[in-house]
């Protein structure tokens, strides 16, 4: 009998050479093999919506595979990791109705904005998902899909890569993409010139309407009540809807109750800020497509200065791309430094380990030698393990680096406390404040 990782990795391989290299890294790159005692295979995915994926498909993938590849009838389970949102609601099709001719309005869509091109962090891991899943079964599953989260963080992205999909998918797919302004602004206009049945023709009869930044429907009464219109026939002819906002719908003033009901029917999901790693990945999947040649170190050391957001960082390094250019100098570390010095990210003092262990022994009233000791003790493990978790999303320090100030540690004990905070943090909110709090403390 063949053991759960060499199944998997079998299992694995099959998948790769039969989905798209997307398709792969969303749903089958994230599952991780729990056990195999046949023909019970359990495999851990990250959310509920990835289980959802694989019962719905690629479970008969993973059946076929194990049967051609290792004669094995497997019955595959899905765990999900750690605590999960319960699950989201599934809603039933509607019936389809007849649709007149309209546009494409598919030119209003960034070339850019793809699922390709889109690296997946742990802070976008479930938007991603939720998004593919939305493009491979518009109008059904998911709807409307509610994005929000910070500004600069991918939603635009992800809700112009479901457009893509689906007219990759179908030539014919009818898409809109809006910012709630452009759809105000047009319907002021149409009231004006008098061309509401115009308006309406053109966003009530589409296959997907994207409306991004809809918090900027607050206060405005008219628009709410038309939209609220064009999402009940979108919705009741199972048309697929994807909104954005920074905030879920509740939490926007004064959106008229029916609008914040309908907008939960389908599922949210929220957008955080991606880990250093992560925006290192970004900064280096940007470098590639656009050929600039830029090496890891000065990569790194944009991405732990610009931790914002995404827009930000991608603004970081196209100021570094400019300052290399007119200097006609190639990008190091040094050029990085200057190209950034104006931004004023350097003018705070540098952040350096020292300072970030003083501010946890301070912040949990630990004593500092203790936090960097050896005490086994959990009033000082986790203040420790958290000092190395913020020692390594805050500066760009390596892991050996790290495990040096903290009384010699190996750098497997730093990526260990570093997992294990950044796990708890998803799943315990009380923690996951005291570290913003300590974060905005430490860069103060
Ligand atoms: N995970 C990611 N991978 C690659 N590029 C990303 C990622 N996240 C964001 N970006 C890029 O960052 C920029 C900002 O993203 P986007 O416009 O989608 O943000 P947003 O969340 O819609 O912000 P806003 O609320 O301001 O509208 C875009 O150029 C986008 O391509």
């Amino acid at each position: 009998m063949v053991d759960k990782n060499t199944l998997w990795d079998g299992l694995k391989e099959s998948f790769r050479a039969n989905l798209s290299p997307v398709t792969f890294n969303t749903w089958v790159e994230s599952a991780l093999p729990l056990s195999y005692q046949p023909p019970r295979f359990v495999l851990q995915v990250p959310s509920q919506l990835h289980k959802d994926y694989w019962e719905r498909t690629l479970t008969p993938k993973l059946v076929e595979f194990a049967f051609s590849d290792f004669q094995a009838e497997l019955e595959p389970e899905y765990v999900i990791e750690g605590e999960q949102p319960a699950q989201p609601t599934v809603q039933e099709p509607v019936t389809d109705t007849a649709t007149p001719e309209v546009t494409n309005h598919a030119n209003s869509l960034n070339d850019k904005y793809t699922f390709d091109t889109f690296v997946i962090g742990k802070g976008n891991q479930m938007a991603n998902a939720a998004a593919m899943a939305v493009s491979e079964e518009p109008g059904t599953l998911y709807n409307p899909l509610f994005l929000y989260g910070g500004v600069g963080l991918g939603k635009t992205h992800l809700m112009h890569a479901i457009g893509h999909a689906m007219i990759a998918r179908n030539p014919n797919t009818n898409v809109m993409y809006v910012t709630s302004e452009e759809f105000t602004n047009d319907m002021v206009m149409s009231i004006r010139d008098k061309t509401q049945e115009q308006f309406r023709l053109k966003y009530r009869y589409v296959d997907l309407l994207l409306v991004d930044d809809i918090q900027f429907f607050a206060d405005k009464e008219g628009t709410q009540e038309e939209f609220f219109h064009t999402f009940e026939q979108l919705y009741n002819n199972s048309k697929q809807i994807v909104l954005t906002s920074d905030r879920l719908p509740n939490e926007i003033p004064k959106l008229q109750d029916r609008l914040v009901s309908r907008f939960k029917w389908g599922l949210s999901v929220d957008i955080t800020a991606p880990d250093l790693e992560t925006r290192i990945a970004i900064l280096r999947n940007k470098a590639e497509r656009e050929q600039i040649e830029i090496p890891d170190d000065a990569l790194e050391i944009i991405a732990s200065q610009v931790n914002s957001n995404v827009r930000e960082l991608e603004g970081a390094l196209a100021r570094v791309q400019a300052y290399s250019r007119l200097q006609k100098k190639p990008i190091d570390e040094d050029l990085v430094h200057n190209a950034l010095k104006s931004l004023n990210l350097e003018s705070k003092p540098t952040l350096t380990i020292e300072l970030i262990q003083q501010k946890v022994a301070s912040y949990f009233d630990v004593n500092l030698v203790d936090l960097k000791g050896k005490k086994r003790m959990k009033e000082i493990v986790v203040p420790r393990q958290i000092a190395m978790y913020l020692a390594r999303e805050l500066t760009n320090s390596s892991l050996p680096k790290i495990g040096k100030a903290f009384g010699g540690k190996d750098h497997t004990t730093v990526l260990h406390s570093c997992d294990k905070i950044a796990e708890s943090i998803s799943n315990d909110a009380k923690l996951a404040e005291n570290i913003q709090q300590l974060k905005i403390e430490i860069q103060r």
